[in-house]
């Protein structure tokens, strides 16, 4: 099983030693039995030499099961922790294009279900561990005692096992079908919260999107798990009545055909009792431990070979942000297909080329592929075709990562930290005061000397100066600004695009700028025009005549 071979793969020796431990506690558990069946059979149970070895084995059974336990939580916590970090990693070195192809709901259901469910399974463990070695231990005392039971006994365990472990595969498979199930109700969830404000102004939206969005994959995951646990209780009822009917089977029938005295059936009737517990255990674990399998396996699609991954091998880049001099794309495309209307957007193929201290404004229509170029560009995106140049190096998928510290930049779906990670603003606080000064943030934000800001419940506006101070304090030779002035008041805009860009020009920097705002496209040394893909110009700004639908209104 891919779960059992994982956890050995992690700490084999802990593991070997846990379960060790974990079958003294059941060797320990069934000589109890033994030492309790010896006692009443033979009335021995008040002589002290009795008491003595009672004592010691239960002191014996509860130490080591405890030890057992304590040895697999902690292999447990750290196969957890190890399952987080692993998929946090992956989903930091798979390309952007393949999150997004993958959908950020999966990796919720991954972290949100698929986690738990590994987890449950190998928390299950110690159990199994100790009630296997509890099972195997009274299953050794029966044979002493009458080996013809015992074999009865194994028959039935073996027939049992053999019979409840088909529902099990089919309960297992109606869990796998819930799994698809629960990434589309984790993407009606963030739907929910993205869209919470559209839903509480529209309410026969709301009630639409309730029922369709949410009830109706709520439901259909009810069902399959109603569905999967039913086929697990049916199955549980159905052993447990199998476990009675086989004592009966025992007492009326096995007992007539054997020579065993009515002592020697009474000492076996209660060691097959105290089986039952271990029994229901290591049944209800298959189950268990097939949901947490299943969750492994989806896990693990996130690894090199299963997601196919070039970038996974590269160590990430820990080194200053490279030399920049010329960035040159030749011939570059990015095509998106649509599975579900069989079109295509392609972008390219694009010719440019950029120099240092240079400002340049990328303008086009909605979907022309102006934020497309802008994640080829920062090394988001590796081209389909054609090739991406740093001074006279090739762009590749070895020195990608290296490539993209070139560049900071604000998209317009940014995202801002609470907190300057990978940044050590201590030392610099007189500079971040400035620049929120600039930004006016100075009576809105504080950041410690630890890098944490004081807030970041702030407006849409504010919030994308707060992202513009993180992109100064990073200091890359290359900005990207992707329609930052969108949400800015018409001062600001005009501090932005008269003062702070030209500003960065000023400093050496390298600035491209998607904008929609023609009445500052004089201040860019440089014009891209984007058209259904295509780089339609990109001649010198100044005097600079747009496409007819790209000028602005007079
Ligand atoms: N993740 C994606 N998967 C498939 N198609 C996409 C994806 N992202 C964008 N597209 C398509 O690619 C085209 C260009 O999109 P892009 O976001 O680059 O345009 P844009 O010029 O930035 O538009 P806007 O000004 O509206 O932001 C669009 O037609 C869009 O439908």
């Amino acid at each position: 099983m891919k779960l059992i071979a994982f956890l050995l793969s992690r700490s084999r020796g802990l593991l070997l030693l846990a379960t060790f431990v974990g079958i003294v506690s059941g060797a320990s558990s069934s000589a109890l039995v033994s030492v309790i069946n010896t006692a009443l059979s033979q009335g021995t149970f008040r002589t002290g030499k009795t008491f003595a070895t009672f004592s010691g084995i239960l002191l014996l059974c509860v130490l080591s099961r405890l030890a057992s336990q304590y040895m697999l939580n902690h292999l447990n916590q750290g196969v957890l922790l190890e399952l987080r970090m692993r998929l946090s990693r992956r989903i930091l070195t798979s390309t952007l294009r393949q999150l997004e192809e993958k959908g950020m709901h999966r990796l919720q259901t991954l972290l949100s279900d698929d986690i738990p469910a590994v987890s449950n399974s190998l928390s299950l463990l110690p159990t199994i561990a100790i009630s296997a070695a509890t099972l195997l231990g009274c299953l050794a005392y029966l044979a002493s005692l009458s080996p013809t039971i015992c074999l009865f006994m194994l028959g039935f365990i073996l027939l049992g096992g053999l019979i409840y472990r088909l529902p099990v595969r089919l309960s297992l498979k109606y869990f796998q079908q819930s799994r698809a199930q629960s990434d589309v109700l984790n993407k009606a969830f963030r739907s929910l919260m993205e869209g919470i404000k559209e839903l509480k102004l529209h309410a026969p939206r709301r009630a639409a999107f309730l029922a369709q969005g949410v009830e109706a994959p709520a439901q259909e995951l009810g069902r399959l798990m109603r569905v999967s646990s039913n086929i697990l209780s049916t199955n549980a009822s159905w052993t447990t009545f199998l476990f009675f009917a086989f004592l009966g089977l025992l007492l009326f029938s096995v007992s007539r055909i054997t020579d065993v005295s009515a002592a020697t059936l009474t000492s076996c009737t209660l060691i097959i009792l105290y089986l039952q517990q271990p029994l229901d255990i290591l049944l209800g674990s298959l189950n268990v431990l097939g949901r947490g399998n299943i969750a492994l396996e989806r896990l693990q699609q996130l690894d090199p070979q299963g997601w196919n991954s070039k970038e996974d091998d590269s160590p990430p880049y820990a080194g200053p942000p490279p030399r920049f001099e010329r960035l040159e794309f030749r011939g570059v495309t990015h095509t998106y297909f649509r599975e579900n209307d069989d079109t295509r957007f392609v972008l390219g193929p694009l010719d440019l080329s950029f120099q240092p201290g240079e400002l340049v404004f990328l303008v086009g229509g909605n979907g022309s592929g102006k934020t497309t170029f802008a994640k080829l560009l920062t090394g988001l995106y590796a081209p389909d075709t054609g090739e991406v140049w740093l001074n006279s190096e090739r762009v590749t998928d070895a020195n990608r990562e290296q490539y993209r510290q070139l560049f900071t930049a604000v998209f317009s779906d940014f995202h801002l930290f609470d907190n300057l990670f990978g940044m050590d603003p201590s030392g610099r606080s007189d500079r971040v005061r400035e620049y929120l000064s600039r930004l006016q943030l100075g009576h809105k934000v504080r950041i410690s000397e630890e890098g944490i800001l004081s807030t970041t419940s702030l407006s849409q506006g504010q919030r994308k100066r707060l992202a513009l101070l993180t992109a100064y304090l990073e200091e890359r030779p290359f900005y990207l600004f992707d329609e930052w002035a969108a949400d800015q008041d018409p001062a600001f805009k005009e501090i932005f695009y008269n003062q702070l860009l030209p500003d960065l020009k000023a400093q050496g920097k390298t600035v491209l700028v998607i904008s929609h705002d023609n009445r500052f496209f004089h201040v860019a040394d440089r014009l891209l025009v984007l058209e259904s893909g295509r780089l339609v110009d990109s001649s010198p700004s100044i005097g600079h005549e747009l496409p007819e639908r790209q000028r602005p209104a007079s």
